[in-house]
């Protein structure tokens, strides 16, 4: 199972490296790989067993995180009712398009792998049409828009060596650009 120690912090390397597409019909070992990155998510986000196991919660991981530099990447985005908006483990995720209308989340984001608080509007798209294959090699091809959307990009950056806060305005962090919807 996936704890807080195996999640690499900044300064190591493999954060900012560029990851490796794999390569289908998926080795045991990446199809375990996606499974164990989707178990951490689910379990952090119980309460009582993220506070057992010391887990920070999280709705995406992606595998450069626990230093495996590979395209895979889990998210599982609840709703506040406690229902799913987006589960599944993206192999090769990339985006085929995205709106001209950007977006960001009003409290700004948090990262596994960022052990501070990098306060300021985190800004991305606010829709993007997803291509990705599945652990069975089936292709996907979605339209996400806000939180789903915002999480897929934050992960897929983590796929290309980028962190959230790349994406901040140095010089004013709560500055909201034309175009660019606030999410709450
Ligand atoms: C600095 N301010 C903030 O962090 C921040 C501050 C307030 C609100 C938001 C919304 C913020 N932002 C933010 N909050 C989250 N969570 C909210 C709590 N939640 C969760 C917590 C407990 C149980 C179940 C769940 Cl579901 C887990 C996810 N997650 C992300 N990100 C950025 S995209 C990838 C995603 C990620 O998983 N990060 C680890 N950002
Ligand atoms: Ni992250």
């Amino acid at each position: 199972m996936i704890l807080m120690k195996d999640i690499i912090r900044e300064g190591n390397p493999t954060l900012r490296a560029t990851a490796k597409k794999v390569s289908f019909p998926l080795s045991q070992e990446d199809r375990d790989l996606g499974k164990k990155m989707m178990k951490y998510l689910e379990v952090s986000q119980d309460e009582k067993l993220a506070e057992k196991y010391h887990l920070r919660a999280g709705v995406g991981l992606a595998a450069p995180q626990i230093d495996v530099s590979k395209r895979v990447a889990a998210v599982l985005v609840p709703d506040n009712d406690g229902s799913i908006v987006f589960k599944d483990v993206l192999y090769n995720p990339r985006i085929l398009r995205e709106s001209v209308k950007r977006a960001a989340l009003n409290e700004g984001e948090g990262c596994l792998s960022v052990d501070r608080n990098v306060a300021g509007l985190v800004i991305r798209t606010d829709r993007i049409t997803l291509e990705y294959y599945d652990v069975n090699g089936e292709r996907h091809e979605i339209k996400l828009e806000n939180y789903p959307a915002i999480v897929v990009q934050h992960e897929i950056d983590h796929l290309n060596g980028t962190l959230f806060y790349d994406h901040i305005d140095k010089e004013s962090p709560f500055k909201l650009p034309e175009n660019t919807i606030i999410i709450e």
